[in-house]
């Protein structure tokens, strides 16, 4: 596999503060790749010195071969970036900035082709602050690849959509990476990681703690789950059972994260039976990205 993305130990220091903590990753050629973590984890600055708008404090970055902060006029020519819509001028027509974005590049840009990939030819006479959320991602997903980039960075694309809009915007993800660009993107929904990416970097307070294909990495932690309702089932009962490693709940509505889901559940329907409570809705659910995300903070908040 041929490596686009290069990251040895990499730092970021804002004053006294570390926003990046000796990070290392590689990238493939072809791969979207998603960088996921809560909020201050350190994905946007990760992805602004990848940029090469933000300088590193330590460590090594290389993409494409080019030292970011070093060489940024020859990276731009080989990345894109979507910039956030709202730096975009609100009375711009979406043809004007397309217009626009395209005389800043070189060579052919691929406009046309672009129009017609992502369905924008209906809102070319649209004023952009005129269009919803989901039209304005797709305009500056345009924007940012028109010059046919190497590799795309893509700053939670999704954001603030709604699903049936978001499964539209993976699907035009997916399209351009199958042309050949190489995807990096950072994401706060779980579920897009999930779905969308090939493998998944997890930060936390700038530092990794998991890198693996979102298949692997529910594999490897993420703890099966019982879903039910019951109103005569305490929390603590529950977090006494062995196996048990987590127990969220909202009123009566259950879930027990557990490592053997057999016998966990025998534990409550035996319980239950001898106390006559009442269980409703009882299922067995799959770990997803989503808990072994709520997992992993877990254990930081306790080491
Ligand atoms: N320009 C800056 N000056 C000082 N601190 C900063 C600056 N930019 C980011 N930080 C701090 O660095 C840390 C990482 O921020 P960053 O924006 O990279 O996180 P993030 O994972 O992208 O968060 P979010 O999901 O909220 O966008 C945070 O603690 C943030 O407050």
């Amino acid at each position: 596999m041929e490596s686009v993305i290069s990251v040895k130990n990499l730092s970021k220091n804002y004053g006294a503060a570390r926003a990046v903590n000796n990070l290392s990753f590689t990238v493939y050629k072809g791969e979207i790749f998603g960088i996921i973590g809560p909020n201050g984890a350190g994905k946007t600055t990760t992805l602004e010195i990848l940029e090469g708008i933000s300088v590193p404090s330590g460590g090594e970055v290389e993409v494409l071969g080019l030292v970011p902060s070093k060489q940024l006029r020859e990276l731009n020519k080989k990345i894109g970036v979507q910039c956030q819509a709202t730096s975009i001028q609100k009375k711009m027509k979406v043809k004007e900035a397309l217009d626009l974005f395209s005389s800043f590049y070189e060579g052919p840009a691929q406009k046309d082709y672009l129009i017609d990939l992502l369905g924008l030819k209906e809102k070319l006479n649209v004023k952009f602050d005129d269009l919803s959320g989901g039209w304005k991602q797709r305009v500056t997903l345009a924007l940012a690849t028109l010059h046919e980039p190497e590799i795309l960075f893509l700053d939670e694309p999704s954001m603030g959509l709604d699903p049936s809009a978001r499964r539209e915007m993976w699907s035009l993800i997916r399209l351009l990476r199958d042309r050949g660009s190489t995807i990096v993107v950072t994401t706060h929904y779980m579920e897009e990681a999930e779905q969308l990416c090939d493998r998944v970097a997890m930060i936390y307070s700038g530092q990794l703690k998991a890198l693996n294909t979102p298949h692997e990495l529910l594999n490897e932690g993420a703890a099966d789950c019982l879903a039910f309702t019951s109103a005569g089932l305490s929390r603590e009962y529950l977090l006494s059972l062995p196996g048990v490693e987590r127990v969220e709940n909202n009123l009566d509505e259950f879930k027990v994260y557990c490592d053997d889901q057999q016998t966990t559940a025998f534990h409550i329907f035996t319980h239950c039976q001898e106390k006559g409570i009442r269980l409703a809705d009882f299922k067995f659910e799959k770990g997803s990205l989503d808990d072994l995300f709520v997992q992993y903070l877990e254990k930081e908040k306790i080491g």
